[in-house]
């Protein structure tokens, strides 16, 4: 990066806090909600029993921002950020950008405090990730990921697998939320798609599936740990999206469980980061993930290990790839047996 660039940088952190901080507050008011048609700011303020002048500014921000529109004094979302910001939106990245802000930036203010000898200190004690509990509360954010963009990208991977004409029993291993098994099913009549996750997760991902049209019927859910219960059999692929990190008593026993679930012919496919330059890129990875870290859950694989772990699980025939996802480039590793199957 040449100095000058550097400097420019700088002066733009400044800036950063400043735009999620509006973006939160825009949610916590619930003003993105109020802004799908223009509105005048001083009456919206009133309504909401808000300072006038202040909200003004608040609006103006967000208009410098780009995600609303101002004209003739009065403020509305714009085409663009409307299926991101409006809450009625199936795409609203709300749960998702504030349950990411809590993991990922709580504590920042006390970065320094952080890093002295001796225990984190309790007031700024993280989530624990391995935690069920944790994640069951997480579905709506992760819903909401997969919905806003997520879904979307992983999709576009799974669609342009070679195998995935003559697909049709898929694991989604650690899935999360319902979305990506859905448009799958939606995608493909011949799909039937089991969504394996912890058991907290399942009522909640169930719910959404209940609720969704005919091509629920070809998705089921099984809840589970996927380091001890049973993975089912006969997948034509296996799907694995940034959840590997919890596999015991290692990945390669847990990578060994997955062939042995597959079909002959069958696929697996991880979808994680690939940290490189001895963990110090790609960027969106090592410092948005940093808090987390900090914690001890420093939990971000570096690029190539999951390849190995896979030839030491026993798939013969292993691709990788990179990737761009919104959080930052994302490793593809496609791993297959040349024996056609998953028996050892
Ligand atoms: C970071 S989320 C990833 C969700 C989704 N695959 C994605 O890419 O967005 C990790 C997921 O792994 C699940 N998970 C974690 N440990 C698990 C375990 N031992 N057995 C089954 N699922 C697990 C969590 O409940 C969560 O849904």
């Amino acid at each position: 990066m040449s100095s000058s660039a550097v400097a420019a940088m700088l002066c733009d952190l400044l800036q950063g806090p400043i735009r999620w901080q509006l973006v939160a507050c825009g949610f916590e008011l619930g003003l993105f909600a109020r802004l799908e048609s223009p509105r005048d700011g001083a009456a919206l303020a009133t309504e909401l029993g808000l300072d006038p002048t202040r909200v003004t500014l608040v609006l103006d921000a967000l208009c410098a921002m780009g995600l609303l529109d101002k004209a003739g004094g009065r403020y509305a979302l714009t085409t663009a950020s409307a299926p991101y910001l409006h809450d009625a939106s199936p795409r609203c990245m709300r749960a998702m950008l504030l349950g990411m802000a809590r993991l990922r930036h709580q504590g920042l203010d006390r970065l320094a405090a952080l890093l002295r000898a001796g225990a984190a200190p309790a007031d700024t004690a993280m989530p624990d990730l391995t935690d069920p509990d944790y994640w069951a509360r997480g579905v709506a954010g992760l819903r909401a990921f997969h919905r806003a963009l997520g879904a979307e990208e992983m999709l576009a991977v799974i669609t342009a697998l070679p195998e995935w004409p003559r697909l049709r029993r898929v694991l989604d291993l650690g899935a999360g939320s319902e979305v990506l098994g859905l448009a799958l099913a939606e995608r493909a009549e011949r799909l039937r798609v089991t969504l394996f996750d912890l058991p907290g997760n399942i009522p909640h991902i169930s719910a959404a599936l209940a609720e969704a049209g005919a091509a629920a019927a070809r998705v089921e859910t099984r809840g589970g740990d996927y380091n001890h219960d049973a993975l089912g059999e006969g997948h034509d692929l296996v799907w694995s999206a940034m959840t590997l990190y919890y596999a015991a008593p290692d990945v390669v026993t847990l990578l060994r469980r997955v062939r042995r679930s597959l079909a002959p012919g069958g696929v697996f496919v991880s979808y994680h980061e690939g940290l490189e330059g001895a963990r110090t890129a790609p960027e969106a990875h090592v410092v948005g993930r940093l808090l987390p870290a900090l914690r001890g859950q420093d939990l971000s694989f570096d690029r190539g290990v999951l390849v190995e772990a896979l030839f030491a699980a026993g798939f013969d025939q292993v691709e990788s790839r990179c990737v761009p996802a919104a959080f930052g480039p994302m490793q593809v590793d496609i791993a297959r047996c040349r024996n056609g199957g998953g028996r050892d």
